[in-house]
């Protein structure tokens, strides 16, 4: 399919059975009315609140006359650095939009102390917070904002002037923000997920505020609305979505998504939270891979095996034959997407609407924190340490590796045939950035993929996956230890506190469904991660 705004090349695995099975069943023109049955009788009553991302192109319209007044308001005191506090859906699509347009915006989806330090030590008197939520529960979100405030009131700053809210109509955060005074709430839609927000207030706000043209990316949105609401086979948005789901069908269920030649920047870090949480449900779905920059040497892209299909986001790398296309303006890229994860999950037969997996390592988390003090302290004993990594894993797993590039080794052996590898590093995302060359040294040569993903910031994104899809993975955990840590105000944790719950809840819940998994500690952040990379390279695959 070519436009002017969007440019697609999608082979159907199966010749085109699926796709035209869903011509047939008039999928796209259901999907543009919000009809809610297309995911059957079980998922009705979610997909009846959450399909209002189809028309948001033209109904997210009147926020931009509110945020382009408020735009001025700030410019106008100097308010230039804007930082946005939020996680999944509520974060992942204005860091894309921004970093395609360059423009800065800091996003805070962390709770490593060192990176939430960071942001606060940054240009606070020139700082506006997003704080976007769409429950206005998150825990990490309230804990940034709390933070926030009191960074403002330590510099003898109104923080109140200084939160702009996102959220829901009636959320806990909606409701705070009312009574604190906060300086503006934008009420998003109720009817359209997290992760399918991009063109709402959660999308719209941060990055408009930050210095982006909100309206282009919906004109660009809105222009391709009529080839995603035809029932025919060229279009895009059902032809994606009958490819992804007829190769799931066949047991390719996982999605290398690579960069190729393009402006848009980070746009699989969003697709992999829409893919992942969407359709790894169930026992059933497809894993996002995302490799980054598709050359033909990236590990994972050009040597992928025949259970992954590759997808480029961009100009294709033309070497590298039987890749998916997907190219075009950044708007009708989101609206692409969302609408070929929706009918990708018909075909798969989930609901692709709900995360019903990712609320168990919020529990475990909660009852680490709940825990009595000490108790949570007082966890497993490492197997062995190796320099300035300490080591944690079942017998079964390490047998009798006693060094760190055994244990990773004894890893690699334990991915169940036709799975896969995550690394699930607990870390600071700008200070221990190196920590993500993982995948790549990890991917070389191996029969599976490799996933790399930031704590906690994918517990709301290929963290649904991990739990609630196939159970194919085998984990590697990393977490630091923490050199200064950070009270969560008006919390009996700190940061520090908290994302070692979150790590351990994490864990416990993989290993509890019996994956096999590997934990590395950093006793020392910059030598064990050295370490780590080292052992890395040794793997053979
Ligand atoms: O916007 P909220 O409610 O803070 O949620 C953030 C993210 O957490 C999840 O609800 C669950 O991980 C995501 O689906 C969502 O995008």
């Amino acid at each position: 399919m070519s436009g002017a705004d969007l440019r697609t090349e999608v082979h159907q695995p199966d010749g085109g059975v699926v796709l035209d099975r869903l011509v047939t069943e008039d999928v796209a023109a259901k999907l543009a009315r919000q009809d809610p049955t297309l995911w059957g009788p079980e998922a009705e009553s979610e997909a009846s609140i959450r399909l209002g991302w189809v028309d948001l192109p033209r109904t997210s319209r009147p926020l931009l006359a509110q945020i382009d007044a408020l735009r001025a308001e700030l410019r106008e005191e100097g308010l230039d650095h804007v930082v946005l506090a939020g996680m999944g859906g509520s974060s992942l699509a204005p860091e894309v939009i921004a970093a395609t347009a360059g423009v800065e915006l800091t996003v805070l989806d962390s709770t490593d102390p060192h990176m939430v330090r960071r942001a606060l030590s940054d240009r606070l008197d020139r700082t506006i917070v997003v704080v976007s939520s769409k429950s206005g529960t998150t825990v990490e979100t309230d804990s940034q904002r709390r933070a926030y405030l009191k960074a403002f009131a330590d510099a003898g700053i109104d923080g109140a002037r200084r939160i702009v809210v996102v959220t829901d109509p009636g959320s806990p955060l909606a409701e705070l923000a009312e009574r604190e005074g906060y300086r503006t709430v934008f009420l998003a839609d109720p009817h359209v997920g997290g992760r399918f927000s991009a063109l709402s207030a959660f999308g719209l706000v941060p990055a408009a505020l930050a210095g982006v043209d909100p309206a282009e990316l919906l004109d660009e949105a809105e222009a391709v609305m009529p080839a995603l609401a035809a029932s025919a086979p060229d279009n895009p948005g059902l032809a994606l979505g009958a490819a992804l789901g007829a190769a799931h069908e066949q047991g390719r269920n996982k999605v290398a998504l690579g960069e190729g030649a393009s402006p848009i920047r980070g746009f699989a870090a969003w697709a992999e939270q829409l893919i992942a949480e969407s359709t790894g449900k169930d026992g059933r779905g497809l894993l996002p891979v995302d490799v980054g920059a598709a050359r033909t040497s990236t590990p994972g892209w050009g040597d992928a095996g025949d259970d992954v299909i590759r997808v480029s986001i961009g100009a294709p790398d033309d070497a590298v034959p039987g890749q998916l296309v997907t190219e075009g303006s950044l708007g009708a890229l989101f609206l692409l997407w969302e609408t070929a994860v929706a009918v990708a999950g018909r075909v798969i037969g989930i609901n692709p609407f709900d995360q019903p997996n990712v609320e168990e390592a919020k529990r475990a988390a909660r009852a680490l924190l709940d825990a009595p003090s000490g108790e949570a302290a007082a966890a497993e004993e490492p197997v062995f340490a190796d320099g300035a990594v300490e080591v944690y894993a079942d017998a079964t797993l390490l047998g009798s590796a006693r060094s760190l590039p055994d244990a990773l080794q004894a890893l690699t052996r334990a991915v169940p045939d036709r799975g896969y590898l995550a690394v699930l590093a607990y870390l600071d995302r700008v200070g221990d950035a190196r920590a993500a060359d993982l995948r790549g040294l990890l991917a070389r040569g191996a029969a599976y993929p490799v996933t790399f993903g930031w704590g906690p910031r994918f517990l709301h994104s290929t963290g649904q996956y991990h739990k609630g899809g196939p159970p194919v993975g085998a984990f590697l955990q990393i977490t630091g230890a923490v050199r200064e840590d950070l009270a969560v105000p008006d919390r009996p944790y700190t940061f520090g506190q908290l994302i070692a719950a979150q790590a351990a809840g994490d864990l416990a819940v993989l290993r509890s469904k019996g994956a096999p998994t590997l934990r590395l500690h950093l006793t020392d952040r910059s030598t064990g991660l050295e370490q780590v990379l080292q052992a890395a390279e040794r793997v053979r695959s």
